[in-house]
């Protein structure tokens, strides 16, 4: 029998954490991107909700997107590549009954390991400001509810906690020791300010810790190697792909426009061939001509 989903990130992270590394978890936003990333040795991939709300609906990382836009985005990476899978379901998608259905519904979807956060349902991105958070009771109401929810005991529920900037170092690493007692898989240490707070953590918790390296925000991008050493297991790339993927699109719209040829930016472009290449199109096509030879 092939490993479910969970094992395979639990597993993951485990050969890395061995040979004294975290575990990368490469941002894609879509089927594509998670096959290229795939196929150049990525281990674990990440579904970023603010992600699926800028690229697939064109809005902001405020908890305006369903559980049913997140799954879809999902189901779509796990029918593409068998690399386990990490979703961002921000604070659940609803109450105790919600938050079961949507761990039921991310196990069945291939969904290796889930994220949900302790602020209130009117979440915001975990590096602006003004955040605001639940009590920690609830938020481990949240975790019952969820780990509960669980069909295979391998599938990974990780707690994130907002409540550094809100709380404090000392409540938000009390908080985590809240919700590994609770019994969480994981932890997601979001938004620190400081590479010795991941210590914090790491010093008081058996779970692994994940450190979340998006650019642009509070913290500054740290190596894996700075990670490793104060203890972090996974290290998190939520929207690096897609930032640069963005800046890469503006700019031949942008080339269009003053040249009126695309020929100053074909060379950023990846090839047909590069593309037919991730994509396996040769066999497809082959198959093609196999299928339909006697037609000719
Ligand atoms: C990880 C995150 O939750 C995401 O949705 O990708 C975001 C990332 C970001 O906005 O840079 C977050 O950290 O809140
Ligand atoms: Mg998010």
């Amino acid at each position: 029998m092939t490993p479910s989903a969970g094992a395979r990130f639990r597993s993951a992270m485990k050969q890395k954490n061995e040979k004294n590394q975290p575990l990368q978890i490469a941002g894609a936003i879509n089927a594509y991107t998670a096959m290229m990333a795939t196929q150049v040795g990525h281990q674990a991939l990440y579904l970023s909700g603010a992600g699926v709300a800028n690229a697939s609906f064109g809005l902001p990382d405020l908890g305006m997107t369903s559980l049913d836009n997140v799954l879809e985005d999902a189901r779509r990476i796990t029918d593409a590549v068998d690399t386990p899978l990490l979703v961002d379901i921000d604070t659940g998608f609803g109450g105790a009954f919600n938050i079961a259905q949507t761990i039921r519904k991310m196990e069945k979807a291939g969904v290796a390991a889930v994220h949900i956060e302790d602020q209130v349902a009117q979440k915001r991105c975990g590096h602006r400001p003004n955040k605001e958070i639940v009590s920690i009771s609830e938020m481990v109401d949240r975790l019952k509810a969820a780990l509960d929810a669980k069909v295979d005991s391998d599938f990974v529920v990780m707690a994130r906690t907002d409540a550094l900037s809100v709380e404090g170092l000392d409540a938000a690493v009390e908080r985590a020791v809240a919700f590994q007692e609770a019994g969480a898989d994981m932890i997601f240490a979001e938004a620190l300010t400081d590479i010795e707070m991941y210590r914090k953590f790491t010093d008081v918790l058996d779970i692994p810790v994940l450190a979340n390296m998006t650019e642009f925000g509070q913290t500054d991008l740290y190596t894996t190697e700075q990670l490793y050493n104060v203890g972090v297991g996974m290290v998190l790339y939520p929207l690096s792909a897609f930032r640069a993927m963005n800046k890469a699109a503006l700019n031949v719209y942008q080339h269009l426009l003053d040249d009126g040829t695309q020929d100053k930016v074909v060379d950023t472009m990846q090839t047909r061939m590069e593309l037919y290449d991730f994509l396996n199109y040769h066999e497809f096509e082959q198959t093609l001509d196999k299928l339909f030879a006697d037609n000719k």
